[in-house]
C-alpha cells in the first residue's frame, strides 16, 4: 500500500469512528498527547487534538517530556525562560473556549518513555492517546510506535499518531483484551503513580482565564512545595500575559480575530494539594471552569471506553478553525510564468476564427458563442464573443470576467492569450482540446472518462480553487463552478473557465450579500439561495456538487424535482461507495481515492457553510507529496472527437427558465 493510501486508509478510519458516534456515549473523555521538545511542534499537536479529537467536555492533557530544563521553563518564574512554554499556549485558549475543551499541560521530571507513558494513561483513564514523530522513514516509525504502545495501552485507550496535521497511523483500541496490561502488572495493581488534580489554581478572575499549576514528582523525588509552585506559577503566568500583551498582534500563533485576552490580572488563589509527578500548566475559561479534581474524579467514574467517538456535527464545526495555521505554502506559491496577454485586434480576431464561421463553433453559453481559432502564430485559441444586444449588466460581467481572468494566473485556470474591444467584446483563451467536463461526464460515451481522469480533475479543480480563494493577490470567488465550466486540456489537465459571475473577495471581509442570486440551478449552496450570502464555501459547495458528478456520473438536476445532493445524502453519511459509484465505471476504480472523494465531497455539501472545509483543506485532504507525483504520472488519452459534441452539451440556463428554477432551488433547498 503506498503511503498515500495508507494515510488515507488512517484517515477515514479517523472519520468514521466520529461519523459512528452513539451519542449516548457522550461523557468527558480524556484524551492526552505526548508532546515533542520543540514548542511549535507542541502548539502544532495540541491545536490537531484539540480540533480534531477533542469533543465539548473533553480534558486533553499534554504530556511533556521532562528535563530539569523544561521544567525549569514552566516554573522558574520571571526571570529566564519562563515564558516560553506559557505563552505559546495561551493563544490555544480561545480554540478551548470554542469547543470548550479543558486543556491541561503537565512537564514531567523524568523522562516519559514509552513504558511510563502507558502506566501514566492507565492512571488518568485515557481514552485516546496522540504522539507525534520526527526524523525519517515517518511511516515505518509511525507504524512501529502505534503497534508498540495499542499493544500495551490499556483497554479502551485508541492511539493516533499524527504529523504535521496528517494522520500517520491510527488504531481503536476498544476491543483489546485486559491481558496486555496484566502481562505488565497494570491491571491488578494499584497505579503506580497517583496522578491527582490541581495543588494550586490561579484563577485570574478579570482575564476570565485560570491557571492550575501541580508539581507532582515520582516518589523519592524532590518535589515542589504548593507555596513554591503558586508564586512561580503566577509569575510564570504574568510573563506570559506580558509577553502576549506585547506580541499580541504579530503572534504567529494568533488564532483569534479579537485579541485574546486584557492586560489586567487580579490574582486570586484558591489551592488543593497532593501529588508526585507532574508540573502542569493548565488554562482554561473560568466561568467553564469545572475544579480539576471534580473533573478528575467524574473522568476516573465514567471509564467510557467507548467514547473515542465525537458528534459527527460538532465535530466537522469545529474542524475547520485551524485552516490558517496550515495554509498550504506549496500550492500558494503555484502561479504560471506564461506570458501576459495581448490586446488583439478585430481584423486578428476575424482572420483566426475565419470570420467566425460556423465550422469554429464549439459552444454557446448563456451570453456567449465561443469559436476555435488560429492565431498568426499559430496558436490555437478559443475566442469568446459577448452576443450583441445583451442588457448593460452582460456588459459588465464580460468587463468584470477580462479583469479578474487578467489577475488570475494557474495551470488549473484557463490561460488567457489576450481580448478584443472593438466591433464588440471578445476573450482569447488558450484552446483546450478535449472540450468541458460535462461533455465526457453526460456525453455520448461517458465511460471514456476513466477514473484516474476523475480523481485527476476533482484534484486540479480543487488546487484552482484554492488559488483563487487564497493564494492570488486579491481573493476571488467564482461563483459558477460547474461541470460545464471546467475545461480540460491535452492531457486532462482540468481548467476552471468562465469568470463572468467570479467577484472580488474582500481581503478583511469573509462573506458578503448578493442579490439578485446567480449561477447554475443544482450546484447553489443553500445559503446562497435563501440569503444570498456568499463566500468562498458558496464554491466549496458548488465544487462538492461536482465532485457527487465525477463519483456518480449523474448530473445535477436530471428531470424536474431530482436533486443529486438529496439523493446523494443519505448514501454519503453512511459511505455506501457500491451505491454512489458511476456504474459506467464497472469497479475499475482507486478504492481509497473513491472514499476519499466521497468524505470530500459530503464535508463539501455540509448545509452550515462554516461546517465545509476550505478548498486548502479539500487539498490537504486529497493530496500530500506523493499525492501530487502520482497524479503527473496519469497517462493521457486523448480524442479529438469529443470536442464538438462536447461543447454543445451544456446545462445552462436561460433566463426564462431561471426564476422557474430559484423556486424549485429554494423549495429543495428547505429540504436539505
Ligand atoms: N478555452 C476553451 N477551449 C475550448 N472550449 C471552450 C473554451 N472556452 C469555452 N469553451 C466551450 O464553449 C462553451 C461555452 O463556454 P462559455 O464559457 O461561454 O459558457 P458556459 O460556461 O457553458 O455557459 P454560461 O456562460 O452560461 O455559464 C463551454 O461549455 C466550452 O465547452
Amino acid at each position: 500500500m503506498t503511503d498515500k493510501n495508507l494515510r488515507w486508509k488512517n484517515q477515514s478510519n479517523f472519520l468514521q469512528a466520529r461519523r459512528g458516534l452513539d451519542t449516548a456515549s457522550s461523557s468527558p473523555e480524556v484524551i492526552t498527547v505526548a508532546l515533542p521538545f520543540e514548542d511549535d511542534q507542541t502548539f502544532d499537536l495540541l491545536c490537531w487534538t484539540i480540533n480534531m479529537a477533542a469533543r465539548s467536555g473533553d480534558s486533553v492533557i499534554g504530556l511533556r517530556r521532562g528535563d530539569s530544563d523544561t521544567e525549569q521553563k514552566l516554573i522558574s518564574g520571571r526571570s529566564g525562560k519562563s515564558q516560553v512554554i506559557g505563552s505559546p499556549f495561551i493563544p490555544l485558549q480561545e480554540l478551548c473556549n470554542l469547543k470548550q475543551v479543558h486543556l491541561e499541560m503537565r512537564v514531567a521530571s523524568i523522562d516519559l518513555e514509552e513504558k511510563l507513558l502507558v502506566e501514566v494513561l492507565s492512571t488518568l483513564s485515557a481514552t485516546v492517546l496522540v504522539v507525534t514523530m520526527s526524523g525519517h522513514n515517518l511511516k515505518r516509525h509511525a507504524h512501529r510506535r502505534g503497534n508498540f504502545l495499542s499493544r500495551q495501552l490499556p483497554l479502551g485507550c485508541s492511539v493516533v499518531v499524527v504529523k504535521d496535521y496528517k494522520i500517520l497511523y491510527y488504531k481503536e483500541n476498544r476491543f483489546q483484551e485486559l491481558k496486555a496490561q496484566k502481562e505488565l502488572g497494570y491491571a491488578d495493581e494499584a497505579p503506580a503513580l497517583q496522578l491527582q488534580p490541581a495543588i494550586v489554581t490561579v484563577r485570574a478572575k478579570q482575564l476570565n482565564t485560570s491557571v492550575t499549576s501541580i508539581i507532582l514528582s515520582p516518589e523519592g523525588t524532590e518535589t515542589c512545595s504548593p507555596e513554591k509552585s503558586f508564586l512561580e506559577s503566577s509569575d510564570a503566568f504574568c510573563d506570559s500575559i506580558d509577553i502576549l500583551s506585547s506580541n499580541k498582534s504579530g503572534s504567529s500563533h494568533s488564532l483569534l480575530r479579537e485579541p485574546l485576552i486584557s492586560h489586567s490580572s487580579s490574582l486570586a488563589v484558591e489551592e488543593d494539594i497532593d501529588s508526585k509527578l507532574f508540573t502542569c500548566f493548565n488554562i482554561q475559561r473560568s466561568n467553564k471552569l469545572e475544579s480539576s479534581t471534580h473533573l478528575f474524579s467524574s473522568v476516573r467514574q465514567h471509564k467510557n471506553f467507548k467514547a473515542w467517538r465525537l458528534h459527527f456535527k460538532s465535530f466537522m464545526s469545529n474542524l475547520f478553525l485551524l485552516w490558517p495555521f496550515k495554509s498550504l505554502k506549496a500550492h500558494m506559491s503555484v502561479t504560471s510564468t506564461r506570458k501576459p496577454w495581448k490586446v488583439l485586434t478585430y481584423e486578428e480576431i476575424l482572420e483566426a476564427t475565419d470570420s467566425f464561421s460556423q465550422g469554429n463553433l464549439v459552444g454557446k453559453g448563456g451570453h456567449s458563442e465561443v469559436y476555435r481559432g488560429i492565431l498568426n502564430a499559430g496558436e490555437v485559441v478559443a475566442v469568446k464573443r459577448l452576443i450583441r444586444c445583451v442588457d448593460e449588466q452582460r456588459t459588465i460581467d464580460f468587463l468584470t470576467e477580462i479583469g479578474i481572468i487578467c489577475h488570475a494566473m494557474h495551470p488549473n485556470i484557463t490561460p488567457l492569450i489576450g481580448y478584443c474591444i472593438e466591433n464588440g467584446l471578445y476573450l482569447v483563451y488558450k484552446f483546450m482540446s478535449h472540450g468541458n467536463l460535462a461533455g465526457w461526464l453526460y456525453g455520448r460515451m461517458p465511460s471514456a472518462l476513466k477514473w484516474e481522469k476523475r480523481f485527476k480533475v476533482a484534484l486540479g479543480t480543487a488546487r484552482g480553487l484554492n488559488y483563487l480563494h487564497s493564494c492570488c493577490q486579491r481573493r476571488i470567488i467564482h461563483r459558477d463552478i460547474k461541470a460545464s465550466n471546467i475545461l480540460l486540456g491535452e492531457e486532462f489537465e482540468p481548467q476552471i473557465s468562465d469568470f463572468g459571475l467570479a467577484k472580488w473577495l474582500p481581503a478583511q471581509c469573509s462573506h458578503h450579500v448578493l442579490s439578485p442570486v446567480e449561477g447554475t440551478f443544482g450546484y447553489l449552496a443553500p445559503e446562497y439561495v435563501m440569503n444570498g450570502i456568499v463566500d468562498e464555501k458558496t464554491d466549496v459547495f458548488a465544487y462538492g456538487v461536482l465532485l457527487l458528478e465525477l463519483i456518480t456520473g449523474r448530473k445535477p438536476i436530471e428531470g424536474l424535482q431530482s436533486s443529486l445532493v438529496l439523493w446523494a445524502r443519505p448514501l454519503l453519511e453512511s459511505m455506501d461507495v457500491e451505491k454512489l459509484v458511476d456504474p459506467q465505471l464497472k469497479e475499475e476504480y482507486n478504492l481509497q481515492e473513491m472514499q476519499s472523494l466521497i468524505m470530500v465531497a459530503s464535508l463539501c455539501l455540509q448545509q452550515a457553510p462554516e461546517c465545509r472545509p476550505f478548498m486548502g483543506q479539500v487539498l490537504q485532504l486529497l493530496t500530500d507529496e506523493q499525492g501530487l507525483d502520482t497524479l503527473d504520472s496519469f497517462s493521457a488519452i486523448s480524442s479529438q472527437s469529443f470536442l464538438l459534441q462536447d461543447a454543445v452539451f451544456d446545462s445552462d440556463y436561460s433566463s426564462s427558465h431561471y426564476q422557474e428554477d430559484l423556486r424549485r432551488h429554494r423549495e429543495l433547498a428547505l429540504e436539505f
